[in-house]
């Protein structure tokens, strides 16, 4: 079963609150996407829609062809990992597993439990008693043991120390190439995560301003950095991100195809070329000059 999401057009409005603006994106299956946006994006706004949890405004999603809002035989194949609160919970850690167990197809019990030990999570206490990073370390159990096929976590690592982050990306990683699947991983924890992605989506405002596949996405922005009157020779016709000077040199953070002859006759002028994060090109994306 090809389950590829396709978004047309999609707009979510809170009143006079345009969240999401007519958001358009083919999400091909078996991907890892990162969706990266600052707050207030539009991120779990457009997730929530993806999941079915909220029907858009405007527009249309399919998942496999089919539009999964209240379709359970679609939906069973979706997985929406986000910040519970389990503040009146009172299933213990094992009983919770075993319920969610009962009701997700692909759930994988042992795989639960393996992770709930690596995680150190306490089986025999109340989801209500768990502290905020063992409840996420909770969510992310049960967003990977469920192995659906689409698996949405929308920021689900807040309140996770770092080695607990750490253990998620690994087996992340690790059973993705055992069960491949989607997953789209909301973060702002860019430059920790990066190496995640295989596919980036910016969205900024509710709109997106990037899409692209990540080793593309990287090779296509570079710095360069030299005599100012050479680096605007240079950079002429390309977008611009940011522009850094200091007496007569100039770095210039740029976005777009550089061919191999651009980029000889840029080194033969002696000006020097770096590579720019994702986190760079996130910042300078988002930035204020971006704004719509
Ligand atoms: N239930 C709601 N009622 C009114 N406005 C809302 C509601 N939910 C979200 N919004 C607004 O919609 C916009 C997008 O919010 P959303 O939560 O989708 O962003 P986000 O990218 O997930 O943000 P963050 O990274 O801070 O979690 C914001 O302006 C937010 O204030």
């Amino acid at each position: 079963m090809n389950l590829d999401v396709q978004l047309d057009r999609i707009s979510v409005a809170y009143g006079s609150v345009e969240a999401v603006r007519e958001i358009s994106l083919h999400l091909p299956a078996g991907k890892i996407y990162g969706l990266l946006g600052r707050n207030g994006a539009g991120k779990t706004s457009l997730l929530s829609v993806l999941a079915s949890f909220r029907e858009p405004t405007s527009g249309k999603v399919t998942i496999g062809g089919k539009q999964p809002f209240e379709n359970a035989k679609i939906m069973q194949h979706v997985s929406f990992i986000y910040d519970v609160d389990y503040k009146d919970e009172t299933d213990k850690v094992k009983a919770a597993i075993q319920s969610i167990a009962r009701y997700r197809p692909q759930f994988d019990l042992g795989y639960a439990l393996d992770l709930a030990r690596k995680f150190n999570l306490p089986l025999d206490k109340q989801l209500k008693q768990l502290s905020k990073g063992m409840q996420s370390a909770f969510n992310v159990c049960i967003g990977l043991a469920s192995r659906s096929p689409i698996t949405i976590l929308d920021e689900a690592y807040l309140g996770m120390d770092a080695p607990s982050r750490e253990i998620f990306y690994r087996e992340l990683l690790e059973d993705q190439g055992r069960h491949p699947r989607t997953f789209i991983l909301s973060t702002h924890l860019v430059s920790e995560m990066d190496y995640l992605f295989e596919e980036v989506i910016i969205i900024h405002k509710g709109r997106v301003v990037l899409q692209d596949d990540y080793e593309s996405l990287t090779s296509r922005g570079v710095s360069i950095t030299g005599p100012a009157a050479k680096v605007d020779e240079f950079i002429q016709g390309m977008k611009v991100l940011n522009v850094q000077q200091l007496g007569s040199t100039k770095a210039v953070m740029v976005y777009g195809e550089l061919s191999e002859a651009a980029l000889s006759a840029v080194l033969r002028a002696g000006l020097e070329i770096g590579p720019i994060s994702l986190q760079d090109l996130f910042i300078h994306l988002t930035g204020e000059e971006y704004s719509a």
